[in-house]
């Protein structure tokens, strides 16, 4: 039977990172993720998207500051709004063509959606949400020094720009989102976890320099669809313990409590596997059926049982643990 799927598409998805993330290496990468979103569809799940755009948003901010004596620099939100645009758009005509090649005519639309953050929000203290290109810590050193700029080395990869990254509290264009979705629409919301605004006493609103981590908001748009899967699609195939080390150990289906433990253990690395556990966890937790973390090569794979990270909660009657993984997966309708 068909799912609801919240599919959360990271940054690989649309920018490799060796690219330097020409539209055409966007666009080319995007293909290759509507082709493998294009089954999960055809296996006649309904899907909605939501995206990444850390890359994005810091390659506009770069383009913001070289330019700036020529025509005004836009604000990080205003920024974030472009690539809700930009990756929508390429999403929207690369699924199009993917969808009428086996003749399923869904419509795909994106919606620009602002997500409420708390003014009040620590993050805006402490900003560790790491955008646009890696560079040498030659680079990261002037930008701290000259431009009063915070950066960080991100997981071994190089250093990078970092923003204020609060947590989302709700999503604006929700009924909007839910209506296209009753239509049978394949809908791309909450892009680059949403425009970060928030709501004044006199009811106003306003954007705010901050970008949102796609997972946590994806988590969100996956509770508020009641969707019964939240899949995120990321560079590695699995959540793994001792993850680059000799004793590496991936996680296939795993029960909320064991990846609690994991988590608390310090097994995902902040900025990174981190955030996309605890959205899977805060998922399961708050009803969902199941939450996936895989690469986007897996994702149907996963969706069939045999492959990727499955958390599942504690309570899963379908799971019995003395049977093992593989035969209890091969009994159950999960
Ligand atoms: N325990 C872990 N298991 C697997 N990957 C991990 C772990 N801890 C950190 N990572 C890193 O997290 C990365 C995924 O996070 P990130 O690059 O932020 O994803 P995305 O851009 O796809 O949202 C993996 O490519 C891997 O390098
Ligand atoms: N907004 C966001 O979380 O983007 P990335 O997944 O590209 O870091």
């Amino acid at each position: 039977m068909g799912k609801r799927i919240v599919i959360a598409l990271g940054g690989n998805a649309i920018k490799q990172p060796e690219e330097e993330g020409k539209a055409e290496e966007q666009l080319k990468n995007i293909q290759n993720t509507a082709e493998e979103i294009k089954k999960i569809v055809k296996a006649g799940h309904e899907v909605v998207i939501t995206h990444g755009n850390g890359p994005q948003v810091g390659s506009l901010l770069i383009q913001q500051e070289a330019a700036k004596e020529e025509v005004p620099a836009m604000p990080l939100d205003v920024c974030g709004s472009q690539t809700q645009g930009q990756i929508g758009y390429m999403i929207q005509q690369a699924l199009r063509e993917k969808l009428e090649q086996v003749e399923i005519d869904n419509s795909v639309i994106s919606v620009i959606t602002q997500v409420l953050v708390d003014e009040d929000d620590e993050a805006f203290k402490n900003p560790a949400k790491p955008v646009g290109p890696f560079y040498g810590e030659k680079h990261a050193k002037k930008m701290i020094e000259k431009k009063d700029e915070d950066w960080i080395e991100d997981a071994g990869r190089g250093w990078r720009k970092v923003v204020p990254s609060p947590i989302p509290k709700g999503i604006l264009e929700i009924d909007a989102i839910k209506s296209l979705v009753k239509t049978g629409a394949i809908v791309i919301a909450s892009g680059g976890g949403g425009i970060p605004v928030i709501k004044h006493e006199d009811g106003t609103y306003q954007g705010v320099e901050a970008v949102i981590d796609k997972d946590r908001a994806g988590e969100q748009l996956a509770e508020e669809i009641e969707a019964d899967i939240f899949m995120v699609l990321t560079e590695v195939p699995y959540a793994a313990l001792n993850f680059n080390t000799p004793e590496q150990k991936n996680l296939n289906v795993t029960k909320v409590s064991e990846m609690k433990k994991y988590l608390q253990e310090g097994h995902f690395a902040d900025g990174s596997m981190g955030p996309k556990v605890e959205s899977a966890l805060e998922f399961v937790e708050n009803g969902g059926q199941k939450a996936i973390i895989t690469s986007l090569d897996n994702g149907l794979k996963a969706l069939n049982k045999n492959n990727g990270t499955i958390i599942i909660p504690d309570n899963c009657e379908e799971f019995d643990s003395s049977k093992g993984y593989e035969e209890t997966l091969a009994a159950s309708n999960f």
